[in-house]
């Protein structure tokens, strides 16, 4: 292995954008779909992954959204985290901080609670036994209108205290975050932080949106703010975090190659920057293998890649204790 994978392999890390729908592996897609009888436009496992060429958000969303039907049960959500868990464990992820979509599967007739419980306790089971801490994060569909979103915050109200964060995602053009603005504010009310997806595809001034309206802590991809300077200003001066996921701008030809990314610009400026997987499934691989084709693409060093890790750590939602106990641990490696 070369010097730099394994140096990435041994590097802790915290993981701040992943969606768990998005973690499905074509295994057990199929293996839930045979179980729970519900018919997917696939004949074999080889045949999922074949299908898996985007040209833009949407062309993935469609396949993305026709994979997560075959989560039936409190048991399929408990497996496809617990799955995601064990994942983590292998690259060294120690704390990770879960989106999950309640209204992909409540609109198909699944219980909000049954989503939520079944991946609330593999989150549990992932601390006690792996050593994994987590938070989870409901993301509302911005495809979707606010009633509908207010309605899901409502099932939320009786699951406060396993939910850190509501987030928004789904198709961006189009739907900016001023659409969510009141659903936003009564979540803040309800002692819930907020994140959104913002600068994936749209503009920046989505990312001013969701600062000004949604009062986010965070941005999810947000690789579009260098187009401007006021903008990257903001977001340095107020450390902002940006949830950046290499691979997944790839795939969804956000940029044509990983060295054409702007992610060690977006790091020497001084944004707090972090590398994430987003949908690990779809995109050809998870954290670490993130890391690794930024690494070798943009020919980041030992020191960049360990003040991703720390800011990973610095831009999650643990205590301060915590992050510094974390942030040592980063250092330890150097
Ligand atoms: O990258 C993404 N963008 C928007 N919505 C999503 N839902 C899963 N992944 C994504
Ligand atoms: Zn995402």
């Amino acid at each position: 292995m070369s010097e730099i994978r394994d140096f990435i392999k041994k590097l802790p890390k915290a993981e701040l954008h992943i969606h768990i729908e998005g973690s499905l592996e074509p295994e057990l897609m199929f293996k839930l779909s045979k179980k729970n009888a519900i018919e997917i436009p696939f004949k074999s496992v080889e045949e999922i992954r074949l299908a898996y060429k985007f040209n833009n958000l949407q062309s993935f969303l469609d396949i993305y959204y026709a994979g997560a039907a075959v989560l039936i049960t409190e048991e399929d959500f408990y497996d496809l985290t617990w799955a995601y868990l064990e994942r983590c464990k292998e690259n060294n992820v120690l704390h990770t901080e879960v989106f999950y979509d309640p209204q992909t599967h409540t609109n198909r007739g699944i219980d909000f609670d049954i989503v939520i419980n079944g991946i609330h306790r593999a989150l549990v089971d992932g601390k006690n036994k792996l050593g994994i801490s987590s938070k989870l994060i409901m993301c509302f569909l911005r495809h979707l209108d606010e009633a509908d979103a207010f309605t899901t915050l409502e099932q939320a109200s009786s699951h406060l205290d396993k939910i850190v964060a509501v987030g928004l995602d789904s198709s961006e053009i189009g739907h900016p975050p001023s659409k969510f603005e009141r659903v936003f504010e009564k979540a803040q009310s309800m002692g819930l932080l907020t994140v959104a997806h913002a600068g994936e595809e749209g503009p920046p001034a989505y990312i001013w949106e969701a600062l000004d309206l949604l009062k986010v802590s965070r941005i999810d991809h947000g690789v579009r703010a260098l187009e401007d300077e006021a903008l990257v200003t903001k977001l340095i001066t107020e450390k902002i975090p940006l949830t950046i996921c290499p691979l997944s701008n790839i795939k969804l030809c956000v940029f044509k190659k990983m060295s054409e990314h702007n992610y060690r610009k977006l790091l020497k400026k001084g944004l707090v920057v972090t590398i994430n997987s987003d949908d690990p499934a779809y995109f050809g691989g998870y954290i670490n293998q993130n890391y690794i084709e930024t690494a070798e693409a943009l020919s980041l060093s030992k020191e960049e890649l360990a003040l991703s890790a720390k800011n990973s750590f610095i831009a999650s939602f643990i205590s301060d204790e915590q992050k510094k106990i974390y942030c040592d641990l980063v250092d330890k490696t150097l």
